[in-house]
């Protein structure tokens, strides 16, 4: 519900809110990576911080799938847990903290204005080996990608929305190099495939490299209908970005949103809506409340 914390931890979204902004202001990348937990974690299975989970116990963490790959900034959702659990103790899930950072994250980024529901409980394990079965690969086609999001209600225009999220960030050269060599990938633009040639240079970079393109160059750090002005210039660095331009389902929503801001950004809230009140663990038999986000609560 809207308000979930207003009786029993009232400032709750604004200490959220704040630890962001503070966290933003230290490391800009960190509102980035709000904004792709949000797609880790409520794809798989629900918006539950199972991602969050670490490696311990028997646990295996889902951040340890390939889908994960480049996912950062992990630790600082420590600190806005610490604030929170500070002001109120074992009452503010780390599910909504999730949601939440990704709402201000996105504000930050420069994105819409979001409200949104809170009383999601914290899941009680991980589930990292069916991870792959959620959360697409950056080589799938655009049909397995659309029915992955139909799956969990989002539609083919709210998913053309989401993925205007990689309207900021970077992709590493691991996730482009097939598109490159041996041979550029011919739907590529020339001249920006000229320009990932010189930022990944060899066709097998080091996995612990970080070697990297900037998803967009022209408005980086913000959210913005830029993404499909470069998709339709085939600019897109992963194969679906390409896809998403060319795909007669897709393509009609890829140009309105090119041409017109405001529809993005009214479409990128509902999308982000959608994604975010997948399938919650809500009741008192449902899920818990991490004291850490990193591991279920001991007995
Ligand atoms: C078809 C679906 C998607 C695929 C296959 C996909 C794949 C990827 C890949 C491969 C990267 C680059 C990782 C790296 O090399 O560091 C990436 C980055 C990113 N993705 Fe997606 N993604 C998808 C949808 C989404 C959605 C729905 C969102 C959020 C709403 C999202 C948010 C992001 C963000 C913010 C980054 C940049 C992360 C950073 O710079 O730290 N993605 N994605
Ligand atoms: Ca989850
Ligand atoms: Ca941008």
């Amino acid at each position: 519900q809207v308000n979930y914390y207003s009786n029993s931890c009232p400032k709750a979204e604004e200490i959220i809110k704040q630890q962001v902004a503070e966290l933003y202001h230290q490391h800009g990348d960190t509102s980035i990576s709000w904004v792709r937990n949000l797609f880790h974690d409520c794809l798989v299975k629900s918006c539950d911080a199972s991602l969050l989970l670490s490696t311990v116990r028997g646990v295996v963490s889902e951040q340890t799938s390939g889908r994960s790959f480049g996912m950062r900034n992990f630790k600082y959702v420590n600190t806005i847990k610490a604030a929170v659990e500070k002001e109120c103790p074992l009452t503010v899930s780390c599910a909504d903290i999730v949601a939440l950072s990704a709402r201000d994250g996105i504000t930050m980024l420069g994105g819409p204005n979001i409200e949104m529901k809170t009383g999601r409980k914290d899941s009680k394990e991980s589930y990292s080996t069916v991870v792959e079965e959620f959360i697409p690969n950056h080589n799938d086609s655009i049909s397995l990608v659309l029915s992955r999001f139909q799956a969990i209600g989002v539609d083919a225009e709210a998913t053309v929305a989401l993925l205007g999220a990689h309207s900021v960030g970077r992709v590493h050269c691991m996730n482009l190099v097939h598109r490159l060599y041996p041979t550029v990938d011919p739907t590529l633009n020339p001249t920006h495939a000229a320009y990932l040639k010189r930022r990944c240079p060899t066709p097998y970079p080091d996995p612990k490299a970080v070697q990297y393109v900037r998803n967009d160059l022209k408005t980086p750090m913000i959210i913005d209908n830029n993404y499909y002005k470069n998709i339709l210039q085939h600019k897109g660095l992963l194969t679906i970005d390409e896809e998403l331009a060319t795909d007669p389902i897709t393509a009609p929503y890829v140009q309105k949103m090119a041409e017109d801001n405001g529809y993005f950004n009214e479409q990128f809230s509902r999308a982000v809506l959608l994604l975010s009140e997948n399938n919650p663990l809500i009741g008192d038999d449902q899920g818990e409340i991490r004291k850490d986000c990193r591991y279920v609560n001991v007995k």
